[in-house]
């Protein structure tokens, strides 16, 4: 049998993987099973998260024993398949006629490399471009700050930045450098005070244009989920309220937005397309494009955005690199990153060199909003270096102010249901659905899968059955049905018609006229918006949802629920993200043995991105 059948038999690939290498072979009767594998095993890899597929670890993709083939063989019947475009250069389009791409040692898709190449492109135009608001080329970091702000903005820098002049402060470098430089990056964990910074940035920006005579900067405010563009805005907002409370012109500080809004609708969906109606040939009409939560963009996304960025125009990436990568094939954040890094290690200047990557990316590491009552930054330091000795030791200390773990507590519901449902019934008895909302928002539970017995599924089943049992009695109203007062809801795809996106979490609430009706939240937060339960898109119960789909939100009361057993989506990123979702109480329950084989994994995905950007794209 061949190892195509012998996969295809085991179940070790989707359908969709088999029907792409059978539909070779019909072509070619002749095409080498390797090279058919190596269909399949690329297609596979995108439904994974990677760009492309590295045939040296296939065992990274299908964990289960096969026969794989010699690497120097597979690579030379890759090599020698008609099926299989080798561009020469990292930047060259790819045959049109070849569904895969050999390249610096990974195999793809051809569409996904292209996405790689496009969006490698896509940043240099945009990096190399000197931006048309602002000041244009600059050294790259000199040691005075100052050195880096054109004079007639000095003294606002400074009302913005009062710790300029300690001469360390990150966030001052980082609204400096943005004033010069086309593309830049942004990181840090949760409150380090990236959008703080970045709004004194536009202020700059705004100010900088009034000073030149010239209009103010069309700014976009984005992020890839409704949720995440909200609390961006949010942010934005609570960064004005406290410059104008600075004396900063109140003037300047109109001209930012207020909104926010998702990368879909910035980009202008097609019903039933792939495409938007932002491309490069009709690119996004805004000066300043700043987008939140890169980490959980993908690699298609990433790279419409960047060719719908207009010639001359900054982007703005924030997020922290720490985090899940996006679910889809991705982690583009990171590539940008390493690539972003080595340009400012290996070069002083990157102006007029154009082999250099030409991003700036500061990386902010102090905290702002820590609440004294949780104190999370040890542990997720453990966590994010993958140290599971110090991790578990800082959790079974009981010494971090608002973490507690539960080692071995493998159901929740059953140790802790009376504190838990105390929360879920409050959500009933609130005043208004607005109030509900607020509620609903100050605990979750948190889950590392979906299925199994510590799977979002199962608990939200299991809770609804709890809540049905303290509900039995309270009136006919109360029956069996899914939709019951009280009833949080999380929407599971992106509905425009809705304006409801996925990760957006409601609730249900009868209306005055005893409705029951589903309440999300609207622009304004006293007003949600209601839907009828019947004409919601895709959702699911709230109680209790995957650290996947919580990326981008927050709640004050985290628990982390992981399974009982090792399951690979495990990874010290997803636990990170998990916990970072906490405001000011965690709840880690969980078995040491599987904490410790989560935190020895690295959520890293096969991209060719990184080499792309750096140059050895430019000699390959
Ligand atoms: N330099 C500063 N001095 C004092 N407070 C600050 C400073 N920078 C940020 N903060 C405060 O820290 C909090 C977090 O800031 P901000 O929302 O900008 O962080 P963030 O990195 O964007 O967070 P997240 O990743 O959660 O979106 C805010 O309350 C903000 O006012």
């Amino acid at each position: 049998m061949s190892l195509l059948d012998a996969l295809d038999r085991a179940r070790a690939l989707r359908p969709l993987d088999v029907a792409l290498a059978q539909s070779l072979r019909r072509l070619d009767p002749e095409t080498p099973d390797a090279v058919l594998v190596a269909a399949a095993l690329a297609s596979l890899a995108v439904a994974a998260g990677h760009a492309g597929f590295d045939p040296a670890e296939p065992q990274r993709l299908v964990e289960a024993p096969f026969a794989w083939p010699e690497i120097g063989a597979w690579r030379a019947a890759l090599e020698a398949s008609r099926w299989v475009a080798r561009p020469e250069r990292g930047d060259d389009e790819s045959a049109p006629y070849a569904p895969l791409v050999f390249e610096h040692g990974l195999v793809y898709l051809r569409r996904y490399r292209e996405y790689e190449r496009r969006l490698a492109e896509g940043l240099r135009r945009i990096g190399h471009a000197p931006p048309q608001h602002g000041a244009a080329g600059a050294d790259a970091f000199p040691a005075d700050i100052d050195a880096l702000v054109p004079e007639p903005l000095a003294p606002l820098f400074h009302q913005l930045f009062p710790d300029t002049a300690s001469g360390d402060d990150a966030q001052s470098r980082a609204a400096a450098a943005a004033l010069r430089h086309s593309l830049l990056l942004v990181t840090g964990g949760p409150g380090t005070g990236k959008t703080t910074t970045i709004t004194r940035m536009l202020v700059l920006l705004a100010a900088q244009a009034r000073d030149a005579g010239t209009p103010p900067p069309r700014i976009a405010l984005a992020a890839p989920t409704g949720r995440a563009a909200e609390r961006m805005a949010e942010s934005v907002r609570h960064a004005l309220q406290a410059l104008t409370a600075l004396g900063v012109d109140e003037g300047l500080c109109a001209q930012l937005p207020t909104a926010g809004t998702t990368l879909h609708r910035l980009l202008e969906t097609i019903p039933d397309k792939p495409v938007f109606r932002r491309d490069a040939d009709n690119p996004l009409s805004y000066d300043v494009v700043v987008v939140d939560e890169a980490s959980m963009i993908d690699l298609p996304l990433m790279a419409k955005l960047v060719e719908a960025v207009q010639d001359g125009a900054r982007l703005v990436l924030l997020g922290d690199p720490d985090q899940l990568p996006s679910v889809e094939a991705g982690d583009v954040l990171a590539g940008i990153l390493g690539a972003a890094s080595e340009a400012e290690q290996g070069k002083p200047s990157v102006e007029g060199d154009p082999a250099a990557f030409p991003a700036r990316h500061i990386h902010l590491t102090r905290g702002y909003r820590q609440s004294a009552a949780l104190d999370l930054v040890p542990l997720a330091a453990a966590v994010r270096e993958g140290d599971s000795d110090t991790a578990l030791s800082l959790l079974r200390s009981g010494e971090l102010s608002g973490v507690h773990f539960h080692e071995g507590d493998v159901d929740v519901l059953q140790s802790h249901g009376k504190h838990l449902l105390a929360h879920w019934t409050a959500l009933a008895e609130a005043s208004d659905p607005a109030e509900a909302l607020a509620r609903a928002g100050r605990l979750r539970i948190l889950t590392a899968v979906r299925e199994g017995p510590q799977g979002a599924r199962i608990l939200n089943a299991r809770i609804e059955e709890l809540l049905a049992g303290t509900r039995r009695g309270s009136g006919p109203a109360s029956g069996g049905s899914r939709y019951f007062h009280g009833r949080p809801l999380l929407i599971t795809e992106n509905s425009y018609r809705h304006r409801l996106f996925n990760g957006d979490v409601g609730i249900c609430l009868r209306d005055d006229s005893g409705t029951l009706m589903t309440w999300f939240p609207g622009d304004d937060p006293r007003n949600p918006r209601p839907f009828h339960p019947a004409s919601l898109p895709a959702h699911d119960s709230a109680f209790a949802m995957t650290v996947h789909k919580a990326q981008g939100s927050e709640f004050d009361e985290v628990w982390l629920v992981l399974p009982e057993r090792y399951n690979r989506v495990l990874s010290r990123e997803l636990v990170y993200t998990g916990m970072t979702r906490a405001r000011s109480m965690l709840h880690v329950a969980g078995t040491a043995c599987v904490i410790a084989e989560a935190l020895a994994r690295h959520a890293g995905r096969w991209s060719g991105l990184g080499w792309r950007l750096g140059e050895s794209a430019w000699c390959n």
